[in-house]
């Protein structure tokens, strides 16, 4: 049996690790700050529940009743949260007797969905078991990954062929070569991928240019500023400020943004501890996931439910779009309460893995699981 001591030290241990902090060697077993950056791990900066602890405890390090309230605190939150977005996993077999007769699309983000949040961007890599859920998964369903990375370094992380993927917020996709309405329009460019059965559609083509510009710059702007990272998305460029001292966060804010306003034809958004430079183009993971159904031909039937699992901002324009449709399950991974538009949540990565793992488990004994060409026609 866990005693109380174990479960207070565990309480501690969860929100030093939230908070960036660690123990100090006082005996009074008080905690100091030693970052404040994971605070934003979920929600970028400020706001959130853990960010107001922080700030208290800037002027008085906290001791562990202290601790031990916030974190009461601080899951009673979460928990009146979970309510009104309740757990994919408890609610698994309501949600799969409600899909009965119906198709089930899988959409997954990769970061923070797929893989854990970690320091290093490109060691982001997804557990061995992960794959193979993801793996199971699309044996059973139509199933695309949905990242704002390039599409080829999601694809080197998720190394898998049978699923379909969409780089750069959606921007890059390749997808089945059928005749789409989505994609009608002078701004998109379809050009057939390397596999017949595959086209390559990229409606953010004519700004390659400026977005190599923008790199250069951003990269000269950036060089002297300890931590910060940037990374070349294809059709959308991140610069992460996750490793850079919260006193320089200011100065790089200022340098990007100096540089974007030099390019009117982008914009800059936020996400996990990095910012976003995209193409003002009408066109986001919501429409990805619009284009894809469109593509499998999956977009007219009343009768297609479509999932999509995704921890970040830009995952909402697809929630809002399955929420808009009427139809199918928008999930949310996150570990804090947020504003959202999904309708259930799964805490962490974890969970995203055990749900997956249901879900083909599920599929597998409700049917048998044949090749997606005999299931959907594609
Ligand atoms: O749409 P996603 O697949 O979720 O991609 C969004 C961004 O994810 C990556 O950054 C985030 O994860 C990193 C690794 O865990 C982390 O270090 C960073 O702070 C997070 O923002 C990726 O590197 C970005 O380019 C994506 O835009």
């Amino acid at each position: 049996m866990i005693s109380e001591l174990q479960m207070m030290k565990r309480k501690l241990a969860k929100l030093n690790q939230a908070l960036g902090f660690q123990r100090s060697h006082s005996t009074k077993q008080k905690v100091k700050i030693i970052s404040s950056k994971s605070i934003n791990d979920e929600n970028g900066r400020g706001g959130d529940h853990l960010s107001m602890i922080i700030a208290r405890t800037r002027s008085n390090p906290l001791d562990l009743s202290t601790i031990d309230a916030l974190t009461l605190e601080e899951d009673a939150n979460y928990n009146s949260w979970v309510v009104e977005h309740p757990s994919a996993l408890d609610s698994f077999d309501r949600m799969m007797k409600a899909s009965k007769g119906k198709k089930i699309a899988v959409f997954l983000d990769y970061d923070g969905t797929l893989s854990p949040i970690v320091d290093d961007p490109n060691r982001a890599f997804m557990s061995d078991e992960m794959r193979a859920a993801v793996r199971e998964v699309a044996k059973c369903f139509p199933t695309a990954i949905i990242s704002g990375r390039s599409r080829e370094k999601v694809k080197e992380f998720v190394q898998l062929g049978n699923v379909y993927y969409a780089g750069s917020h959606g921007m890059d996709i390749m997808a089945p070569p059928r005749p789409v309405k989505a994609c009608d329009g002078k701004n998109h460019t379809i050009v057939q991928g390397k596999k017949a059965s595959e086209a390559l559609f990229q409606p953010a083509k004519k700004y390659l240019p400026a977005i190599k510009e923008i790199i250069t710059e951003l990269e000269e702007e950036t060089r002297k500023i300890q931590g910060a990272r940037v990374e070349d998305n294809r059709f959308c460029v991140s610069v992460h400020f996750r490793q850079v001292r919260e006193e320089d966060y200011n100065i790089l804010q200022e340098k990007v943004k100096s540089v974007v306003k030099n390019y009117p034809e982008f914009h800059l958004s936020e996400g996990k501890m990095v910012m976003e430079i995209r193409p003002s183009i009408e066109w986001d993971k919501g429409h990805a996931l619009e284009y894809l159904l469109d593509t499998l031909g999956l977009s007219n039937s009343k009768d297609v439910l479509p999932l999509y699992i995704g921890d970040d901002r830009t995952d909402e324009d697809a929630f809002k779009v399955i929420e808009r449709r009427g139809q199918g399950y928008p999930i949310i991974v996150s570990s804090i309460p947020k504003e959202t538009r999904a309708s259930y949540s799964l805490h962490d990565p974890s969970e995203v893995l055990s749900f997956l793992l249901r879900l083909a488990k599920w599929r597998k004994s409700s049917s048998s699981c044949r090749p997606l060409t005999q299931i959907w026609g594609i």
